[in-house]
């Protein structure tokens, strides 16, 4: 049987410092306890930039433009149950101030910080990308 590919699209927010904003996975949720990128699967219909605009909203009132995602980078990653495949978007520019409205912990870390925070395995070479650009 081949496992389901899930299309999961991510963005890192920066801030004028370079800080990156990580979500922390709420009790419940596969992964619970782990630090991610904010984000989310990309529903039919959807282009990969409207989905992750969406879920920047849903996840944290943070209103953002399909036009300023750049692209950074991506995970492709075979999780035992399915494989991800999940593009990372650099966010630089939005209106609001982000809040958790989905119970998770938010937090602003230093690239180079990004390393002791635990991480779902799919994450870690995006961490190590982050940190060796910025
Ligand atoms: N948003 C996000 N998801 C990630 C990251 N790394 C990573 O492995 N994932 C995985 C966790 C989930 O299996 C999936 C994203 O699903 P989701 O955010 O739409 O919904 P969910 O957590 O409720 O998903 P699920 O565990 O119920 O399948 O991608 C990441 O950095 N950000």
């Amino acid at each position: 049987m081949t496992k389901p590919l899930v299309f999961v699209v991510a963005a890192a927010l920066m801030d004028a410092q370079d800080r990156v904003l990580l979500a922390r996975r709420p009790e419940g949720k596969s992964m619970a306890g782990l630090w991610e990128f904010p984000g989310g699967k990309v529903e039919s219909g959807e282009t990969p930039e409207a989905a992750l605009c969406r879920e920047l909203k849903e996840e944290l009132q943070v209103e953002a433009a399909p036009g300023d995602l750049q692209s950074f980078n991506f995970a492709s990653f075979d999780y035992p149950k399915f494989h991800l495949f999940m593009p990372l978007y650099i966010l630089r520019v939005w209106k609001g101030e982000p809040v958790p409205l989905e119970g998770q912990a938010i937090e602003w870390v230093k690239p180079t910080d990004l390393k002791t925070y635990p991480a779902p395995p799919a994450d870690i070479p995006l961490f190590e990308a982050l940190s060796e650009r910025f």
